[in-house]
């Protein structure tokens, strides 16, 4: 099994560079199937869940090429093959295949995706939405079944604004005859990635970033070149770290106005946040003035989920009783207990985790039970006395491209090993 150990309170210093948004990597990638042409992705992060994503185009038939950030596909030979196992497994965003291949070869067979467990994560609303375009939609042994004579466009209302549905609908629609109009659409910048993508290879989308989305579809769609927009969950984990054991650090390649709800809270909480037009710099916390502060996450442009989770370790540093109410997955909170495990003072009541503090960490032995809470025991690490020991990092490195090497280069002690079951299971 490997880990990460980290022995921590080292002060950190110096310039971290975001990499390429995983939340758009993981569906520009599938939107390539659209292509008549290869499409060129810059910027795509060197993270595992773009390497199953390469692995699965690969399987039925593409040809990607994924090299220094830069993917290419050439989608021309793919054939609508069956994915119900294997690799599908491995991500949560395997879902996006479902729209990209109904939308291209009007049918297609998809596992039921994996990705974190944070608490029950339907796709109804996506079914829901191929259903309105035409589609037959059938599970049939923990695989969803796809097929349509041919697609026509329709008015969609998501009963959530979902990202993965949006996106989704959005992939099949791009192809279906006649318009489709996606009311309460989510709002997410990634949403706005993959319209401007899939619109530079020839598709009529109109009101990305709104919750009114209206397409056109096109008979074909051709290759083109794109660059992806930075990750501002990996930007909001840098500042938050910044922040909780920073002496001055510049978060570099980042869009500010993507970190607005972030920023804020930090400020609230007494952080210093310095923005500049493609960075920001977090000079050294004055811990005394740090305050306990209540967030509650709400979807775009609202506090993300995914930032919760690392937040709650700020909170740990900060004077007074914090509260996070997590209105997006109400169940999110086992990266609390690992943290407890440090010494911690957090208990979890429903959807709201609290967590009072200052509290010293201590380092110990703690398992990343999800991506956001493996990052969130990763900052933990880093500012706890001694040495902490995170197991089940495949989670941490789904989501998060060179993250050592990233924070050593700010002077962190983190080193990934390998240990064996017995030593594990002492
Ligand atoms: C690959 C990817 O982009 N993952 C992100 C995406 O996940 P994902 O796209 O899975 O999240 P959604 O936006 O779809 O989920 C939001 C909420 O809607 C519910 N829901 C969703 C779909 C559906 O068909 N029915 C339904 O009830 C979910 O249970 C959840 O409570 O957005 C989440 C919310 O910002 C982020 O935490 C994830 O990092
Ligand atoms: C929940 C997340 O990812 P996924 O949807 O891919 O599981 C995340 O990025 O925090």
């Amino acid at each position: 099994m490997d880990v990460y150990k980290i022995t921590g309170e080292n002060r950190l210093k110096g310039t971290i560079k975001v990499s390429g948004a995983k939340n758009s990597a993981v569906a520009l990638i599938p939107a390539t199937i659209l292509a008549n042409s290869p499409v060129t992705i810059g910027g795509i992060p060197e993270i595992s869940d773009a390497w199953s994503l390469k692995a699965l185009l690969e399987e039925f038939g593409g040809k990607v090429l994924f090299q220094n950030g830069v993917m290419t596909v050439d989608p021309t030979n793919m054939i609508a093959l069956p994915l119900p196992n294997g690799n599908v497994k491995k991500l949560r965003a395997s879902y996006y295949l479902m729209g990209a291949m109904l939308g291209r070869f009007k049918k297609a067979v998809i596992g039921l995706p994996g990705g974190c467990f944070l608490g029950p994560r339907p796709i109804d609303q996506h079914i829901k939405g191929f259903e309105a375009l035409g589609a037959k939609v059938t599970n049939e042994h923990g695989a969803i079944y796809l097929r349509a004579d041919e697609l026509i466009g329709a008015k969609i209302y998501l009963d959530v604004a979902s990202v993965g549905a949006t996106i989704n609908i959005m992939l099949a629609a791009v192809r279906a005859k006649g318009k489709t109009v996606i009311e309460n659409a989510a709002k997410e910048p990634e949403i706005i990635d993959v319209a401007t993508l899939l619109t530079n290879m020839g598709a009529n989308i109109k009101g990305a970033g709104t919750s009114v989305i209206r397409i056109e579809g096109v008979d074909e769609l051709h290759g083109t070149q794109h660059t992806i927009i930075p990750d501002r969950i990996e930007a909001a984990t840098f500042m938050i770290m910044a922040a909780a054991i920073g002496d001055g650090i510049t978060i570099d390649n980042v869009i500010p106005l993507h970190l607005e709800a972030v920023t804020a809270k930090l400020r609230e909480m007494g952080v210093k946040v310095e923005t500049e037009e493609e960075s920001i710099f977090i000079p050294r916390t004055d811990f005394s003035a740090l305050k306990a502060v209540d967030v509650k996450t709400l979807v775009y442009p609202g506090f993300p989920t995914d930032v919760q989770q690392p937040l709650s370790v700020l909170m740990t540093q900060a004077t007074g009783a914090s509260r996070v109410t997590d209105t997006i997955y109400p169940a999110r909170f086992k990266h609390i207990d690992e943290l407890n495990r440090m010494n911690a003072k957090g208990r979890v009541e429903g959807n709201t985790a609290m967590v009072s503090g200052p509290t010293p960490l201590q380092g110990s032995t703690v398992t990343a039970t999800d991506l956001r809470a493996g990052a969130a025991l990763v900052l933990a690490g880093l500012i706890a006395e001694g040495e902490t020991e995170v197991r089940d990092i495949y989670h941490i490195e789904r989501g998060y491209s060179s993250l050592i090497d990233k924070l050593c280069a700010l002077g962190a002690d983190i080193r990934r090993e390998k240990i064996s079951l017995e030593t594990a299971d002492k």
